[in-house]
């Protein structure tokens, strides 16, 4: 199956605005300040050369230094995170942009895709308890145990020319009701969760929630920080993250380029699948069978120099992807997208799947 590629950058910002946009009484119509990320997704083709993902996240972080530490207002009339987004997609003039978005706390933010849509999405903790009733005995996840359960709310909506696609806060006030029953529950206890999997937690929370935001585009649940699952109405998809620690060498970066020396990165890769339910477990795949079935290949990888792995001389993050792709395919036919990040700030996603890239990353 062929797949796409898309190098992923992100860039951070600080600056203070005021958002006039916004209804009479708002406190974002007040001076204030943001810890702002910028975040890009761009289709990368053979035809593209080499996919440089250090060199587009160079780019972005130049694109907005020129917001680092200004007053936004002087910039861009009306700072809404859509009017920055576009502010920062025209600098950058980038062919392939898949998806260009802001964050302006780590709770919130908005994609604008390529064809005028916006992804709007908010974050939501709460803490809570469960157990999962029909896994094997000896099964962790069969004791009785808790979280801090994250959960995304994305909406998606037409954005033409308006400052702003949906107030955050819109999205908040839906989800408080919701808060208010989760938030230091036990999930089993709840009419609905007697079996609360991430997949049946993010579907109940669908239900509630599709009628009121008919925008809803996707719901996440993280239930830990390493793993989680998007339910969109229709099709269930899990992640499941590790870090790893590796040294490698790009012998054919360009003359002068220190990357051609031996260097080293903290790299996350994040396994993505796309797998109906199973009815009995509640489940698509167990988070933690991913992991064992990844554990041979993490092996090579965790503390190795990648460039000496047989079949991949060239261990960029787009060469890797594919290397984990080829090598990981057979044992775990619903994976769908692998992203992998050399830093924080610069990865690539390789999709195959039916669906498009889900967020995060
Ligand atoms: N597809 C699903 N798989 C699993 C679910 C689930 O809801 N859907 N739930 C669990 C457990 O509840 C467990 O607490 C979380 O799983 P896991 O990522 O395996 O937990 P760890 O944090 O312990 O993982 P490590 O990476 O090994 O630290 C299991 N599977």
């Amino acid at each position: 199956m062929s797949a796409t590629l898309y190098r992923l950058a992100s860039a951070p910002f600080e600056a203070a605005c005021h958002v006039g946009a916004l209804p009479e009484g708002h406190r974002a119509r007040r001076l204030h300040g943001h810890s702002y990320l910028a975040r890009v997704r761009v289709r990368h083709a053979a035809a593209d050369g080499p996919c440089d993902c250090a060199g587009l996240a160079g780019r972005l972080a130049a694109t907005v230094a020129p917001l680092d530490y200004a007053y936004l207002n002087d910039i861009v009339a009306e700072p809404t995170d859509e009017n920055l987004a576009r502010w920062i997609g025209a600098r950058l003039d980038l062919p392939g942009v898949a998806a260009l978005g802001i964050q302006s706390t780590p709770l919130a933010g908005v994609d604008l895709d390529a064809g005028g849509g916006a992804h709007v999405w908010r974050r939501f903790r709460f803490e809570a308890a469960h157990r999962l009733p029909h896994v094997p005995p000896g099964h962790p996840c069969g004791r009785m145990h808790g979280h801090g359960f994250e959960v995304i709310l994305h909406a998606q909506t037409a954005l033409g020319t308006r400052d702003l696609a949906l107030d955050h806060d819109h999205l908040a006030a839906l989800w408080a009701p919701l808060h208010a029953e989760l938030h230091h529950a036990c999930l089993n206890d709840l009419p609905g969760l007697a079996n609360p999997t991430s997949e049946l937690l993010a579907a109940w929370i669908w239900a509630r929630l599709k009628g009121v935001l008919p925008e809803l585009s996707w719901v996440t649940v993280y239930e830990t920080v390493s793993a989680g699952c998007h339910y969109d109405g229709h099709h269930y998809r899990i992640w499941k993250e590790q870090r790893f620690e590796a040294a490698l060498q790009l012998t054919r970066a360009a003359a002068g380029d220190p990357r051609r020396g031996l260097h080293g990165h903290s790299y996350v890769v994040r396994l993505h699948l796309a797998a109906p339910l199973d009815t009995v477990m509640g489940w698509t795949v167990d988070y933690g069978e991913v992991k064992a079935l990844f554990a041979p290949l993490y092996q090579q990888i965790d503390h190795h120099r990648l460039d000496a792995l047989p079949g991949l001389d060239q261990a960029d993050p787009a060469s890797l992807a594919q290397w984990l792709r080829e090598r990981l395919h057979a044992a775990l036919p619903a994976l769908d997208r692998i992203d992998l990040f050399e830093t924080p700030a610069c990865g690539v996603a390789l999709c195959w799947g039916g669906l498009g890239p889900a967020l995060p990353g």
